[in-house]
């Protein structure tokens, strides 16, 4: 896991509010590895969704640089942006929501197929059954409504869309926060399936320590904008060095001997 994948240096952005300067992130800098996966984990307000934001090109850093893949993303416009996204794809914590209710599932699977040309087009019926099948749905998922579905076989279909163009990353941002405990675990079972299998990178920003020590590798402690702590996920787990790491740490009575 040596090949640098995707490279943050020092990320700068700030916001002005009623008439003060808040640093959302003060730089950043994070190297996730081919087929890693990295945690970042914040309580509310150190700028996890600001960093997500900004890798999604939603919004523009005021200083630093991000490399994925070798190219300059923060530089990338128009038809090559596009074209590069199928390499980073995101998920969020309810993307479905995004879509027309009475949208089917096949439907939703097939934008990206057919965007990205990922397959012709006669094998796109049978890529969409694959995909279904490799985020633990049956092929007659196609045919059902978005609005039919529970909150975490929604997500499961936004997981399968997001790896239908065959990325090299995948951001998750809350990706598991809205969904009770049971179907968490099984979809963050699925993450760390996908991951194992297909080799994709993930980064993995969430509020909630135990949820991140359960899928990654390394973890990063963010805080009031900046890196306070990156390390081995269990490192950062049993013995956390900074105040951020430890106030997490202490969120999670049970997480030491009973992780997720
Ligand atoms: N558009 C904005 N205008 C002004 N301040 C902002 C804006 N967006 C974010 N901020 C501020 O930047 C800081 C980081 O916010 P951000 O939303 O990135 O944190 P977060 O870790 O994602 O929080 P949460 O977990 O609560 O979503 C906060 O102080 C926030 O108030």
């Amino acid at each position: 896991m040596s090949d640098v994948l995707l490279s943050i240096d020092n990320l700068s952005k700030g916001f002005s509010s009623s008439g003060r300067r808040v640093a959302a992130l003060e730089n950043v800098s994070l190297t996730i590895a081919a087929g890693e996966t990295l945690g970042i984990v914040g309580a509310s307000g150190s700028g996890k969704s600001t960093l997500s934001r900004i890798l999604l090109r939603l919004l523009a850093a005021d200083a630093g640089a991000i490399r994925f893949e070798g190219e300059d993303w923060l530089a990338l416009s128009g038809a090559a942006l596009r074209r590069k996204r199928a390499q980073m794809q995101m998920v969020f914590q309810d993307p479905l929501a995004a879509f027309n209710p009475l949208a089917t599932v096949g439907a939703v699977l097939d934008d990206p197929l057919r965007i990205h040309e990922v397959v012709p087009r006669h094998r796109r019926t049978g890529e969409i059954a694959m995909l279904l099948e490799r985020v633990g749905l049956s092929a007659d998922y196609a045919g059902r409504p978005v609005r039919s579905l529970s909150g975490g076989q929604r997500q499961r279909v936004a997981i399968a869309r997001a790896i239908a163009t065959r990325p090299s990353l995948l951001v998750l941002d809350e990706a598991v926060s809205a969904l009770d405990v049971t179907v968490r675990g099984r979809i963050l079972e699925l993450l760390v399936e996908l991951q194992r299998e297909q080799g994709i990178a993930c980064l993995f920003i969430s509020h909630d320590l135990a949820v991140v020590r359960a899928v990654s590798h390394r973890i990063a402690v963010i805080d009031n904008g900046r890196i306070v702590e990156t390390g081995p996920a269990t490192s950062v787990v049993v013995a956390p060095q900074s105040d951020a790491a430890r106030a997490l740490v202490a969120a999670v009575p049970r997480l030491v001997t009973d992780p997720f």
